[in-house]
């Protein structure tokens, strides 16, 4: 399989330069040429299955001429052993006609756990396969970070450097990033919001001179892996519903739009996903394009749930791909009149289009904390302020269907107790494992929000010129 750029200019990809290169050379993300089919037999024979085994199962055509099916199934065992004993991505349900997926069982408590675990497998696979060392530059809202960082801390081969809004993510985010204790790892606070850090991120792949001289590589969902592993999670859960044979409606919270991207994949493979609702908090830059075909940044508001804290979502540039026909200069068109605007709109017709899978709805912070007290009064859980605006979204936007739906938990409430607390006026204890997170000794260095000032900390401190361990 080939991979092919949004913005239709860069070379078409194998899988492994793919994982590699992050973003594409022209500035777009990448794509498959085509989404590979799963038909409703092997849906249906995913059914109890262990999770490992299904992602290894819908994956496989995505990288099968990068990794044979006896090492892809060793890496997904590999990635998915260090979830908690409660399962990978249990459904809890919620009342008759609602459940709740959670993805936060993993070793940093987010969603972004079910990728990146695996992303770390894979580049050490790719990378001991080539003998070659990659410069990890993130950019984090909260979760992407700590995942990132678990993933890849003590890997030979990879150097991370991992940049958060300075003051804008939560304390036990925070400290899950800057206490790791590894010397490849490296944390940036920067003076600026989660749209810098990304904007800074994307402008080192946009300079070929450091990308080449640094190997930069991405962990973000503008790396195509992140999005392809997420997909699994959407199968294992609407067929523990009954698909092939039953359609499910999914309900996600929504930021950079990589989680709920996955659910659209599945969705073209195959997966009989009736809808799929996006939350929003009062950064509610796409519930607005939903609603008028037009994406127009604003000020980013923080918010009770910062991770969500986002106006330019990177990943909707890969829907826009699709409702542009795969014009890619069309795609580069838009996305360079949003850099140079901050607005760009779609025909009436192209949102239509996307109005037959997608709706949104938006939450304030007042009516974050009554959903997190609703839940828990309601089904005796404690859910973290991003859960609950999808869970609020679902409830709001689905009704009474008949349709099964899915709301996705994309976090511990342990991650944002002081939300939780002043919702519920209970506060969740973080597992027994993080008990002392409060006492570790922090590791971050605070830059500006100025390219070659972070440009010049990687260089300073990354093993870029060092030859790479032999395998
Ligand atoms: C806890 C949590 N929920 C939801 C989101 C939004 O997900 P996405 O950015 O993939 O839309 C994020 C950040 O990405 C997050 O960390
Ligand atoms: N909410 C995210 C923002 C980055 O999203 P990503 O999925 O593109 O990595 C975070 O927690 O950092």
């Amino acid at each position: 399989m080939r991979y092919v750029s949004t913005r239709g200019q860069a070379p078409r990809l194998s899988f492994d330069d793919v994982l590699l290169a992050g973003l594409a050379r022209d500035g777009g993300l990448y794509l498959p040429e085509e989404w590979p089919t799963l038909s409703p037999e092997e849906l249906a024979g995913f059914a109890g299955r262990p999770y490992a085994e299904v992602a290894a199962a819908v994956m496989r055509p995505f990288l099968a001429e990068s990794c044979a099916a006896e090492a892809l199934d060793d890496l997904t065992a590999r990635a998915y052993s260090s979830f908690a004993r409660t399962g990978t991505c249990p459904l809890v349900q919620l009342d008759e006609g609602r459940w709740l997926l959670e993805l936060f069982h993993g070793p940093t408590l987010a969603f972004k756990d079910v990728a990146l675990q695996l992303l770390g497998e894979l580049f050490d696979h790719v990378l001991a396969r080539r003998g070659e060392r990659i410069t990890i530059v993130g950019a984090t809202s909260g979760d992407t970070g700590s995942a990132a960082i678990e993933a890849c801390r003590d890997r030979e081969r990879v150097d991370i450097f991992i940049l958060h809004p300075k003051g804008r993510v939560s304390e036990v985010q925070r400290r899950q990033m800057t206490t790791v204790e590894a010397a490849n790892v490296h944390n940036i606070a920067v003076e600026g919001t989660f749209d810098d850090c990304q904007a800074l991120v994307k402008a080192m792949f946009n300079d070929p001179a450091f990308r080449d001289q640094q190997r930069l590589a991405a962990v973000n969902s503008i790396n195509f892996a992140r999005i392809l592993a997420q997909i699994v999670y959407y199968v294992t859960a609407a067929v523990a519903l009954g698909a092939p044979h039953r359609r499910v409606a999914f309900s996600v919270p929504t930021g950079n739009f990589g989680n709920v991207f996955a659910g659209y994949a599945a969705k073209r493979m195959g997966l009989p996903v009736e809808r799929l609702i996006v939350g929003s908090n009062s950064n509610d830059i796409l519930t607005r394009f939903f609603e008028t075909g037009a994406m127009e940044a604003q000020g980013v508001i923080p918010t009770l749930s910062p991770s969500m804290d986002i106006q330019v979502s990177s990943n909707f540039e890969r829907l826009l791909f699709d409702l542009l026909d795969g014009d890619g200069a069309a795609v580069a068109r838009e996305m360079e009149r949003f850099k140079q605007s901050g607005r760009f709109a779609v025909e009436r017709s192209r949102l239509e289009r996307a109005l037959e899978t997608f709706s949104g709805a938006r939450y304030d912070d007042a009516r974050t904390r009554a959903e997190i007290a609703r839940v828990r009064r309601e089904t005796g859980l404690l859910v973290d302020p991003h859960s609950a605006i999808g869970i609020a979204a679902g409830r709001e936007l689905h009704g009474k269907s008949d349709v099964p739906l899915i709301s996705l938990a994309t976090a511990h409430p342990a991650k944002f107790p002081d939300a939780v607390e002043a919702a519920t006026g209970e506060r969740p204890a973080l597992p027994e494992r993080l008990a002392d997170l409060y006492e570790r000794p922090e590791r971050c260095t605070a830059l500006p929000n100025d390219l070659a000032e972070v440009e010049a900390y990687v260089r300073a401190h990354s093993r870029a010129g060092e030859r790479a361990p032999s395998a």
